[in-house]
């Protein structure tokens, strides 16, 4: 069986007397989108702030490619792969898209602060930047300043952000956020298309995009894991169904999204 490429083991963190993560264990394999619910407070963005480096962890250990990187910053776990996603924050208004994504390549090799590049580098950075665009399908918005693109298109454009720096692991808190229906529609199928060539943890409320997308869902309540499994099994969990009673968006058929 392969490696997981992130394991958590019984990471805990307690926000005084809150415990937000309580002894959680998961595995997160290669190639695969794995989603995280759970109700609102269930601590879903706290994990992603602890797997990337924002928030410590007061007791656990996250191992990534096999290596422990628990007491790690973020900018180191960012080198080594992990990358996430910021909602538009880490887009720069006045620049292009295309500048924007080159930004990121250059932050992903580490060549951000080198004054004198070897001729020949200006290209390979915009084609990789290009190349970044083109797999979000905005290639053709590559000279379009940031600030004058949709809402959706800004999204679009925050997730090439994110696979220019070429990560291993991608986290995406709340990708969908604030898209209207056709935006939605849109960018799901743009996340449908990363599948398998990106390993992709994602924190989402939008129930019919996750059990649309993720391989398997971790499911997250009161700071405790209840259930991992595939959409199907996760749908008919008993326990998962209880956390969510009241709440009418947990999809009990299979969505055609
Ligand atoms: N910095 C903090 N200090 C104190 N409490 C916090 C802090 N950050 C989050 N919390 C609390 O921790 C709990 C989990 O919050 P978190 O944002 O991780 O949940 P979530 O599942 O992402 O919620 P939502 O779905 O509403 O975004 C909540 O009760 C929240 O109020």
């Amino acid at each position: 069986m392969a490696e997981p490429l992130l394991a958590l083991h019984g990471l805990r963190k307690r926000f005084g007397g809150l415990a937000v993560t309580d002894d959680v264990s998961l595995d997160v394999m290669p190639g695969e989108i794995h989603a995280i619910i759970g109700p609102n407070g269930a601590g879903k963005t706290t994990l992603i702030n602890e797997i990337s480096g924002v928030l410590p962890v007061d007791a656990g250990r996250i191992l990534f490619a096999g290596q422990d990187i628990t007491r790690l910053p973020l900018h180191r776990r960012a080198r080594r792969g992990l990358a996430r996603s910021f909602q538009i924050t880490s887009i720069i208004p006045d620049f292009t898209a295309l500048e924007n994504a080159a930004l990121a390549v250059q932050a992903g090799d580490g060549t951000s602060f080198r004054f004198f590049r070897p001729a020949g580098s200006e290209r390979r950075l915009n084609e990789a930047a290009l190349a970044a665009l083109d797999s979000v399908g905005l290639a053709h918005r590559a000279a379009t300043p940031a600030g004058a693109m949709s809402h959706g298109e800004k999204r679009q454009l925050e997730l090439a952000i994110a696979l220019a720096t070429q990560p291993r692991l991608l986290l995406l808190d709340e990708p969908l956020a604030g898209a209207g229906p056709e935006e939605t529609e849109r960018l799901v199928s743009l996340l449908r298309g990363l599948r398998g060539r990106y390993t992709i943890v994602l924190v989402e409320h939008d129930m019919q995009a996750v059990f649309a997308l993720a391989d398997r869902i971790s499911v997250l309540v009161y700071g405790r894991l209840i259930a991992t499994g595939g959409p199907d099994a996760i749908r008919h969990n008993t326990e998962v169904r209880a956390a969510y009673l009241g709440e009418d968006d947990l999809p009990l058929a299979g969505a055609p999204c």
